[in-house]
């Protein structure tokens, strides 16, 4: 099975939402804050609102499972917030109201089950209000294993000199591919060879409290990786690495938040972009993400993404760190 039509159906919807997103940081967007007090901006609204529009009419019977939902934007307080969004989704889908929005953004309430969607219409908010990087990830889930993966990186250039704005597709079986989010061919992607010494770098989050840059240093260093790391916001991160610009993503629980969790959406997509490429994903000891269970893995911890090549070194020198 290719998947040809869920793939034409999200890659429209990507490229929408990606189009919002940017039309939103244009205007210097002021963050809100959620109840766990991480940022949220009409343009993650927006953007959520878009896909679970477009995959809830193509696919109904779907469930989508994704980070937003429109509670806060039903209060009243908010009305101001809510028309702001409404005018974005509106340059995509004029006739667009915001009771519609708010329908819409819910429709990424739902389950995980055997086949689902998962949705995080902004990866990276804090990258996104830096005006660094970001991502619009995608990726449907049956039986759970990832089958199809789309991330677009409005701000991502893999090569020098190109205009920013990567779109990455991935199918189970089928390869992955990145082009240009302003059109052109898709080139099929693959990770960096074992013999490729000028990219064996390694990416980590911008976001110190994100992951344990003391620990991913010492591990990098451990397999032989002297250069410093590449910090970028996102699963742009994945992109890279299955571009063959980097070897090794770590990211690995921050000390300050031992409890927390890895959601699905924040990997789904950027996991099968690397798979499909050639890297291998797992947690920190060398579990498979697991993508049939809940929202958030609670059965993994950190997350080590790699060419493959150099995977069980990473995690040994991990397992002696
Ligand atoms: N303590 C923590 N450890 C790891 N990830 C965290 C975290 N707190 C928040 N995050 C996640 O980190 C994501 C951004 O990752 P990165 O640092 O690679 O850019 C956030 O996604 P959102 O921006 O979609 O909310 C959020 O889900
Ligand atoms: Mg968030
Ligand atoms: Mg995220
Ligand atoms: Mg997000």
């Amino acid at each position: 099975m290719s998947y040809e039509r869920e793939k034409q159906v999200v890659i429209e919807a990507a490229i929408a939402a990606a189009k919002l997103c940017q039309d939103v940081r244009r205007d210097i967007p002021p963050a809100m804050e959620k109840s766990d007090k991480s940022p949220v901006t009409v343009a993650d609204y927006g953007s959520q609102a878009v896909i679970c529009k477009a995959i809830g009419d193509a696919f109904p019977e779907d469930a989508i499972v994704g980070e937003e939902d429109a509670t806060a934007l039903r209060d009243p307080e908010m009305a101001a917030q809510l028309e702001k969004i409404t005018q974005y989704v509106r340059t995509i889908l004029p006739e667009a109201t915001s009771e519609q929005v708010t329908e819409w953004i819910d429709r990424g309430n739902g389950q995980v089950g055997s086949r689902y969607w998962t949705l995080d219409p902004i990866d990276g908010t804090k990258g996104f209000l830096r005006q660094d990087q970001y991502a619009v990830a995608i990726a449907l889930v049956e039986n759970g294993e990832v089958k199809l993966g789309v991330m677009a990186c409005p701000a991502l250039a893999i090569e020098e000199g190109d205009e920013p704005g990567t779109l990455f597709v991935a199918v189970r079986g089928e390869g992955a591919t990145r082009r240009s989010l302003h059109g052109g061919e898709a080139q099929t992607i693959r990770v960096v060879k074992a013999d490729d010494v000028e990219n064996l770098r390694f990416v980590e989050s911008v976001e110190a409290s994100h992951g344990d840059q003391g620990r991913q240093n010492a591990v990098a260093q451990a397999v032989g990786i002297t250069a410093e790391s590449v910090r970028v916001d996102s699963q742009a991160k994945y992109g890279i690495v299955a571009s063959g610009k980097a070897a090794l993503y770590m990211r690995l629980p921050s000390p300050k938040s031992p409890n927390y969790r890895e959601n699905i959406w924040d990997h789904a997509a950027g996991a099968i972009v690397v798979e499909e490429a050639g890297g291998r994903v797992t947690d920190m000891h060398g579990k498979p993400l697991n993508f049939a269970d809940g929202s958030k893995m609670t059965e993994n911890r950190g997350v080590v993404v790699s060419n493959g090549v150099i995977h069980e070194t990473v995690l040994a020198a991990l397992r002696d760190s």
